[in-house]
């Protein structure tokens, strides 16, 4: 019998430095993450999509999760966990080196209220003798058990724990054979291209959503989404970009434009110079605004994000 097709998300969770952006271009192979230092003030970051002959996953970032409460509104972390309970899958990525600590109890609470299969990878066993993996390994278990008992009075489990190294790129085919456990078929959303193509795209969305968010700080909280409409190469190698932010309220519209258009302008201005570092062309770029009051729906986002019907 033929096997069915698969798709779905999976969020990539775990401290910095823990090596998520190069678990991410091992797997896909090419370096298309953009590592950024600047503060993650945005909701979701599709962090890539890998397209294989039996499934297609698209990782995704949630920011929110991985910072403790005190450095972020609660209304992110909100947010992120919102997000993680319409994933399929977790990615919990650690560094085998380094002990268990705050950052990762945090994590390892907010994705115990998820409910969603967690797969802990431990990541860096290339630094690491093989003899000391399995108490690393039991030492994250027992942890994630006494937080299970501890917030839901129940006994919590890893689906599956994979040690890796992303560098070496060690165990990267067993991690994704388990993935496909977690996935429920499906079609094949993106182009199988989408891996060079597309991203740039939700790049630049994403960068623009950015300025916006920056720009307008708490006016219009997270109530924002970008698509870009048009990426047009002019005969001489200059780019035209034309893009649409999407607010929730007419309110928001207005916070946006600004006064005589000045806040929009400056969002195009910022955003410009970014994105002319991120193509390395010169950027012409034209912002609308609109008020779509759905945009949070599932099927909004995923439609945003390139989805077929
Ligand atoms: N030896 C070894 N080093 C690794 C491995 N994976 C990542 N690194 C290194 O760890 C450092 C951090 O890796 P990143 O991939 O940037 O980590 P990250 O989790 O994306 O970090 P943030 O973007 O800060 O969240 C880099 O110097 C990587 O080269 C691995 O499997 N083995």
């Amino acid at each position: 019998m033929e096997k069915k097709y698969k798709s779905g998300f999976a969020a990539v969770i775990g401290r910095p430095n823990v090596g998520k952006s190069t678990l991410i271009n091992s797997l896909i192979g090419q370096k298309i993450v953009i590592m950024s230092d600047k503060p993650q003030t945005t909701r979701n970051k599709i962090l890539c999509v890998l397209t294989q002959e039996n499934m297609q996953v698209v990782f995704i970032d949630t920011p929110g999760i991985h910072k403790p409460l005190h450095k972020l509104g609660e209304h992110m972390v909100k947010a992120a966990q919102e997000t993680l309970k319409e994933v399929d899958a977790i990615l919990f990525v650690v560094d085998a080196n380094e002990k268990i600590g705050g950052g990762e109890r945090y994590i390892m609470k907010q994705l115990q209220a998820t409910k969603k299969p967690v797969i802990l990878v431990i990541n860096k066993i290339d630094l690491m003798e093989k003899r000391k993996i399995l108490p690393v390994i039991a030492g994250y278990e027992s942890e994630y058990k006494n937080i299970g008992a501890a917030e839901n009075n129940g006994e919590a489990r890893f689906s599956a724990v994979i040690p890796i190294s992303a560098k070496e790129q060690d165990n990267l085919p067993e991690l994704l054979h388990e993935m496909d456990s977690y996935l429920p078929e499906g079609p094949q959303y993106f182009p199988e291209d989408m891996v060079t193509d597309q991203p740039e795209r939700l790049i630049i969305a994403e960068l623009i959503r950015e300025k916006v968010l920056l720009s307008t700080r708490d006016e219009v909280p997270h109530a924002v989404a970008v698509d870009v409409d048009e990426i047009a190469t002019r005969k001489n190698g200059d780019v035209y970009i034309r893009s649409t932010i999407y607010v929730e309220r007419e309110s928001q519209k207005r916070i946006v434009i600004g006064a005589k258009g000045a806040l929009l302008k400056q969002i195009g201005a910022d955003a410009r110079t970014d994105i002319q570092k991120l193509l390395g062309s010169k950027i012409y770029i034209d912002l609308w605004v609109k008020v779509k009051k759905d945009w949070r729906d599932k099927e909004r986002v995923l439609k945003e994000f390139g989805f077929k019907d």
